[in-house]
């Protein structure tokens, strides 16, 4: 997932303010005293030059610091982080008024020093400003890339896919623990990347460390982004060489990538024409490119940003859901079991899962909703920018005003959820409330025209792995760990993932000798 907001360690937030604090407060006193909006939301004393940056220091992770920040100062909070004007809403209410009444005019994003570099300028769907050029690409992934029928036609990629996931947990059965956290990522990113860029396989697996890489980087913290107005900041960033040098690295893989695909010359692509099945998604963006379908022509650049794009909403998203998902489990055997029971009911004429039956799993949809409402891999969602001076609550935004929705906090807001503490997949069994952005009590996708485009993809991309690991083995902690003993820290980031990597024993249940594989 491309980045949106990340908190400073305080042995970075140190060093970097004793370096540049002479520029800064030159800088400052040069500055005309801007006038402040009258009625801003209330938050934290701000302290000068850093604002409320030492608010956010400490070991919790974002979501869980502004939580207990609104708690004292208030469900719409503003924030002053450098030079930048933020606020936090962390009600399903004055979301609702963020993602439906104020949609449009917050429906663009703030940019970053790594979001300009990683995104080739803004470019891709997620960055994009709000306007002609972001509403194509948005047509394009709603009905042609990331489409039902779409993802549905990726449903044999996926078995396979899933089968070879399933072979290597299996190939560690009486062996030590397996690294099931790794085991995922490296398993959605492979699956994304087989969907959008095809067969060839070595060229893509040379993407994978540099994305993971560049994303890891861009989610940590630049003193560049909170002073934009200190030009020189943006000069001496070493996080700004490093991204750009890894830019550099993944735009040439993706070069290699799309030449491969072009004829020489001429302009004739080997993407496939209409009517015949497509192969992966930058076929398809190639091949509405080449037919001049498009009001708006794409760059190669803009084909590229749009790949990285996919390749990393796609992968991490869907990979941190199936860990906590699987910790939440180990962590409750009653819920392991009732889910095991179901599967294997479900699968067992057959002798293995595929996606014939994948619609009977009630239970397992209810506990991968529970997950995203307990553990949504976004937490703060994507920041917007307001771009006109609105009220949210009766308080005033101002212009350019960075707007982060808490959708952690608001999933486990107790006005609306029972024990909202408490992982409990039954509360979704015979729920109304679903993810689609009407419920702004549950949000783990977002809302309003911003929300996330890849929810089929990703909500196939979770279940089948899971049904598979369900039906296939039964699973416990290593060293005889409890299972109310496993660690569940988040760890820090515009993702929130595990902090440690989730370690299990596995054991065969099921065989693997699936028929419908040769
Ligand atoms: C469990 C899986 C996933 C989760 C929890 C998730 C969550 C999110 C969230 C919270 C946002 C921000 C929404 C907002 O700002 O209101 C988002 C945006 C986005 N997601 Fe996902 N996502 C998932 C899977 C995917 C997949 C599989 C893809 C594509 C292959 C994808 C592509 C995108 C894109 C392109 C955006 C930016 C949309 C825009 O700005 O217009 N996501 N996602």
């Amino acid at each position: 997932m491309d980045l949106g907001f990340q908190f400073p360690s305080p042995a970075n937030l140190l060093l970097l303010l004793c370096l540049f604090i002479i520029f800064i407060f030159s800088k400052l006193l040069l500055m005309k005293k801007k006038s402040t909006p009258g009625n801003l939301p209330p938050g934290p004393w701000k302290l000068p030059l850093i604002g409320n940056m030492h608010n956010l220091i400490g070991p919790l992770p974002p979501h869980r610091k502004l939580q207990e920040l609104s708690a004292t100062f208030g469900a719409v909070m503003h924030l002053q982080i450098g030079e930048l004007s933020a606020v936090v809403v962390s009600t399903p209410s004055a979301a609702k008024q963020v993602m439906k009444t104020h949609d449009i005019n917050s429906a663009s994003r703030p940019h970053t020093v790594a979001t300009e570099i990683f995104t080739y300028g803004g470019a891709s769907i997620s960055f994009s400003d709000y306007g002609d050029y972001w509403r194509q690409l948005r047509k394009i992934s709603t009905l042609e890339l990331l489409s039902n029928k779409r993802v549905s036609s990726f449903r044999s990629i996926r078995e396979e896919a899933c089968l070879e996931l399933a072979r290597g947990v299996a190939s560690h059965v009486g062996g030590p623990a397996v690294n099931l956290t790794e085991k995922l990522f490296s398993f959605e990113y492979g699956l994304v990347s087989r969907a959008t860029l095809g067969k060839k396989t070595e060229v893509k697996e040379r993407l994978l460390p540099i994305l993971r890489e560049g994303t890891g980087l861009a989610a940590g913290f630049d003193i560049a982004d909170v002073y934009p107005s200190v030009k020189v900041l943006q000069m001496v960033s070493g996080m700004r060489r490093r991204l750009v040098k890894l830019h550099v690295e993944a735009d040439s893989i993706l070069d290699e990538i799309i030449r491969d695909r072009k004829v020489d010359g001429g302009g004739t692509t080997a993407v496939k024409k209409e009517g015949e099945e497509e192969d992966d998604l930058l076929g398809v963006l190639l091949r509405m490119d080449d037919d001049g379908r498009l009001e708006i022509p794409l760059t190669t650049d803009n084909v590229k940003a749009v790949l990285v794009d996919i390749l990393t909403a796609g992968s991490e998203t869907s990979a941190i859901t199936i860990d906590w998902a699987m910790s939440e489990m180990l962590r409750n055997p009653r819920i392991l079991k009732k889910a095991q029971d179901e599967v294997r009911r479900v699968f067992d004429d057959k002798g293995y899962v595929d996606e014939s039956k994948i619609n009977e799993l009630k239970y397992l949809k209810s506990i991968i909703k529970e997950t995203l409402r307990f553990h949504p891999p976004v937490p703060i969602l994507l920041p917007r920018k307001c771009m006109r001076k609105c009220e949210i609550d009766g308080y005033e935004i101002p212009v350019d005003t960075k707007i982060m929705v808490n959708a952690w906090a608001i999933n486990r807001d107790p006005k609306y959820w029972e024990d909202a503490d408490c992982f409990r997949p039954e509360r979704f069994l015979d729920s109304l409330v679903d993810y689609k952005g009407n419920h702004f009590e549950y949000i783990p996708f977002g809302a309003g025209r911003r929300m996330c485009p890849g929810i089929s993809f990703g909500m196939a991309n979770v279940e089948l792995p899971l049904a598979m690991f369900l039906y296939h083995f039964d699973w416990s902690l290593p060293d005889g760990m409890k299972h109310q003993e496993l660690d569940m820290t988040e760890r820090s980031g515009v993702t929130a993932r595990r902090n440690d990597d989730l370690l299990v024993i596995p054991v065969i249940k099921r065989p693997l000798a699936l028929p419908h594989v040769t």
